[in-house]
């Protein structure tokens, strides 16, 4: 089995964890109370720029040219394509861009900002895929459940489970597996380690979305 195909089943408790978490419940019906979804847009914005950053610096660490291009292109979206998405957003529902980065922001933009600069290549690359791989579940999730009629976050759930993302998270699926199976079941293992704490952190993201945690 690839590395990929093994580490999504080993994560598969925490994904159905997230798509039955109320902040996905209330996303997906549309009845999400505002100032939750407001909160959570200004802490991601926060965590788009960073998460940018982390994957420019993978981009800058790949072995190859091909792939260096391709994390630079990952972080050019993260930057460019999903945070037109949030400034429309700003602007409709008056979101202040600047917010101050909270606890469950703050762990997992400096959990892949540490491991991007400071871990091996391949662990860096397994630690950015929840971010690609969970987003695409979680949007294609929502958008085969969800009832006919108006969804005032309808914009947020098409960029996700559109085919546009959805070629990122092909390509940063195979990326891994090509690298998975030319390391050591040394770094392969940490590699999922990795895998596993983006995972919990995206969980956590919502949730401080939906509790609104603050310092
Ligand atoms: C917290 C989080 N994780 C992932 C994504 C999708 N890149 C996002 N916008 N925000």
């Amino acid at each position: 089995m690839s590395w990929s195909k093994d580490t999504w089943q080993t994560i598969s408790p925490i994904y159905n964890r997230i798509i039955k978490m109320p902040f996905i419940e209330e996303l997906m019906d549309g009845s999400l109370p505002l100032e939750k979804f407001q909160f959570y847009m200004s802490q991601d914005s926060a965590y788009l720029e960073n998460f940018g950053r982390a994957l420019a610096l993978i981009g800058a660490r790949a072995y190859d040219t091909q792939n260096m291009l391709t994390f630079l292109q990952f972080a050019e979206n993260a930057i460019i394509v999903e945070s037109a998405l949030h400034e429309s957003y700003f602007k409709e529902f008056g979101v202040s861009e600047k917010a101050i980065v909270q606890p469950a922001c703050h762990h997992y933009i400096n959990f892949l900002k540490s491991t991007a600069a400071l871990d091996n290549l391949e662990v860096a690359m397994a630690a950015v895929l929840p971010c690609f791989w969970i987003y695409k579940a979680v949007g294609d999730y929502i958008l085969e459940n969800q009832k006919d009629g108006e969804n005032t976050y309808q914009a947020w759930i098409d960029t996700y489970a559109g085919e546009e993302f959805g070629e990122a998270v092909t390509k940063a699926i195979q990326i891994c597996d090509e690298h998975a199976e030319k390391t050591t079941p040394q770094i392969r293992a940490r590699m999922t380690e990795a895998f596993v704490t983006a995972s919990n952190l995206e969980y956590h993201f919502w949730d401080a979305g939906y509790s609104l945690r603050t310092w």
